[in-house]
């Protein structure tokens, strides 16, 4: 195997899964920042949760809303529903691995908050109930998915909004949802203080 080779082919890869997502998902992120943006100035919050690299971008993601992204400004609200390691093996062991965001969402949502939920599969049952208690709360949610959306693809509402990344596999998947989230935070930080750096 000729790895330089090998190792370019996934520059490439990544380079057309961007280019092909932009042609699709544009104007669906667009109208996140929109649901995003009026949620919190109406003094709501965000909640997200993903497992495995989703994980890592739900809380990636919250870190810049309650941080910062590129620029000072207000904190933002939003809770990862992934890193509180009491709740989530209280809540799997008492309740089922199925349960460790739906309760937090029970717990914690409110009319008017969204829920960012990720899975590339869009079939992770725990992600599923988080976004079926949303709904009993009166949440919209954002779903960032792959593979054609899953089981999720069937659950969600005509308020929610899907970015269902179009391709296969789970990592080049992740690398669009990373792009679909930072673009989310600026243009966010664009309603909020314009959109010149
Ligand atoms: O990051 C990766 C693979 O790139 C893994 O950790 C991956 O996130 C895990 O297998 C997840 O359990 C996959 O779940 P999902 O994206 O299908 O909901
Ligand atoms: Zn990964």
């Amino acid at each position: 195997m000729d790895m330089t080779s090998h190792m370019t082919s996934h520059f490439n890869d990544a380079i057309d899964a961007l280019k092909t997502s932009s042609r699709e998902l544009a104007e669906p992120l667009s109208a996140a920042v929109d649901l995003v943006f009026g949620s919190l100035a109406n003094n709501g919050k965000i909640l997200a949760c993903g497992n495995g690299g989703s994980a890592a971008d739900a809380q990636h993601f919250i870190a810049e809303l309650v941080g910062r992204f590129e620029r000072d400004r207000l904190p933002l609200g939003g809770v990862a529903l992934n890193t509180d390691t009491s709740i989530l093996t209280a809540v799997g062991n008492d309740y089922g691995f199925d349960a460790i965001f739906e309760r937090q969402v029970t717990a914690l949502g409110q009319p008017g908050d969204v829920l960012v939920a990720i899975s590339t599969s869009g079939n992770s049952a725990n992600v599923i109930r988080a976004i079926e208690a949303a709904h009993d709360r009166e949440m919209a949610v954002i779903a960032l998915t792959g593979k054609g959306g899953g089981k999720i693809t069937e659950i969600l509402q005509d308020t929610d909004i899907h970015l269902c990344v179009p391709q296969d596999r789970t990592m080049r998947i992740q690398e669009v949802h990373i792009v679909l989230l930072h673009a989310l935070c600026d243009g966010i930080d664009a309603l909020l203080l314009g959109d010149t750096l």
